[in-house]
């Protein structure tokens, strides 16, 4: 199958590299000339990626059009801020019925819209579909047994995703529920920057697992009120990215918090993890989709209120820990 890919940081790169690997004919692109200059001469991520050698069947382009025109599946990987420009960028190359899956995870701060929503309102004519799971590309990049799960309202186009990627250490679920995929993935992002911030305090793992536990409570609170399956939420892309995030070496939002647990502004620390910091960009739009719903997020809030607010990572805990008596249940 002829793939094209958007985006060459971490996740486009390995998943174009899994996806050669497959035997499908890939053609990634990215807005950054130096980017692909350096996959086109070391077959490397060298910034993103290092010591994963890609497979050398991949083309690069900084022209969209060559990754979009005449492709069976364009794989959208760009972090959630430019999924918009991106999508509006190929808009008018995107043929009737062409497969856009989504890879990335966000919620636009200004409409509060996730990004399988935000291709659709851009490019009409195309079907669009999420892929999500725990799935770091550092792991994934080495062959590392992964599982996801591919969502898409018609179960026959997952199908196709899901036939597309799959290999013996890339399992991937089919599902219809696209808004709990993508809820889960999005909001795991905040509750991941909470768990960092612990840990960056020096707090232990019984203050993680409450953060992660409680998180996933919010979780599941926002998503039953938006329609989302509470299988999904409990899956993959909700429970599993969950766990993959708050807890892994590997993870962007973890170390972004844990870099502001330890007295660092949300900027400093983006800039010293230097790869995207979604959690970031999600975490005022997570927090206004609960307020729309109804629905009560004291660790989202809590998080926004040490990123923006200028509250210490201590008094936010405080805070949490001094809500009112409740019944878990
Ligand atoms: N890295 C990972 O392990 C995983 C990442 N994701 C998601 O995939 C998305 C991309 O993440 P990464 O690849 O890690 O990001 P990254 O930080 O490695 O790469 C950023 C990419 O964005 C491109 N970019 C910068 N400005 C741009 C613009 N204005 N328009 C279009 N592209 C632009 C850069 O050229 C670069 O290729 C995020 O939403 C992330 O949450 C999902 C699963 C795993
Ligand atoms: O979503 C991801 C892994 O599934 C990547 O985000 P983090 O790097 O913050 O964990």
């Amino acid at each position: 199958m002829k793939i094209g890919v958007l985006g060459a940081g971490g996740w486009g790169s390995a998943l174009a590299n899994l996806l050669a690997g497959n035997g499908h004919e890939v053609i990634v692109w990215s807005i950054d000339e130096r980017e692909v200059a350096m996959l086109k001469e070391f077959h490397e991520q060298r910034d993103r990626l290092p010591g994963v050698i890609l497979n050398s069947s991949i083309e690069y382009t900084t022209d969209a059009s060559k990754a979009v025109i005449g492709q069976k599946m364009i794989v959208c990987a760009v972090p959630s801020p430019f999924v918009r420009s991106t999508a509006k960028n190929i808009a008018d190359k995107v043929s009737n019925g062409q497969l856009i899956v989504n890879v990335s995870k966000g919620i636009e701060e200004s409409t509060l819209k996730a990004l399988v929503e935000i291709i659709e309102e851009e490019i009409p004519q195309a079907k669009v579909a999420v892929l999500s799971g725990p799935s770091h590309a550092e792991e994934v990049g080495r062959g590392i047994p992964t599982t996801v799960v591919a969502g898409a309202r018609d179960i026959e186009i997952a199908k196709t995703i899901q036939n597309a990627f799959m290999n013996d250490y890339f399992r991937v679920y089919t599902s219809t529920d696209v808004t709990g995929i993508e809820l889960g993935g999005s909001v795991k992002n905040v509750i991941a920057l909470a768990a960092g911030i612990s840990d960056g305090l020096g707090l232990g793992d019984n203050t993680k697992a409450a953060l992660m536990t409680r998180g996933m409570a919010e979780i599941m609170r926002l998503g039953l009120a938006m329609g989302a399956d509470v299988k999904t939420l409990s899956g993959l892309s909700g429970m599993g990215d969950l766990i993959v995030t708050c807890t892994s070496k590997h993870s962007r939002n973890r170390n972004a918090g844990y870099l502001i647990g330890q007295g660092k502004t949300y900027e400093e620390a983006m800039a010293e993890v230097k790869m995207v910091v979604e959690g970031v960009y999600s975490a005022k739009a997570t927090l206004a989709l609960a307020r729309e719903h109804g629905v009560e997020m004291p660790i989202v809030e809590a998080v926004n209120n040490v990123l923006f607010n200028g509250m210490t990572a201590k008094e936010a805990l405080t805070e949490l820990l001094n809500r009112d008596r409740k019944s878990e249940l």
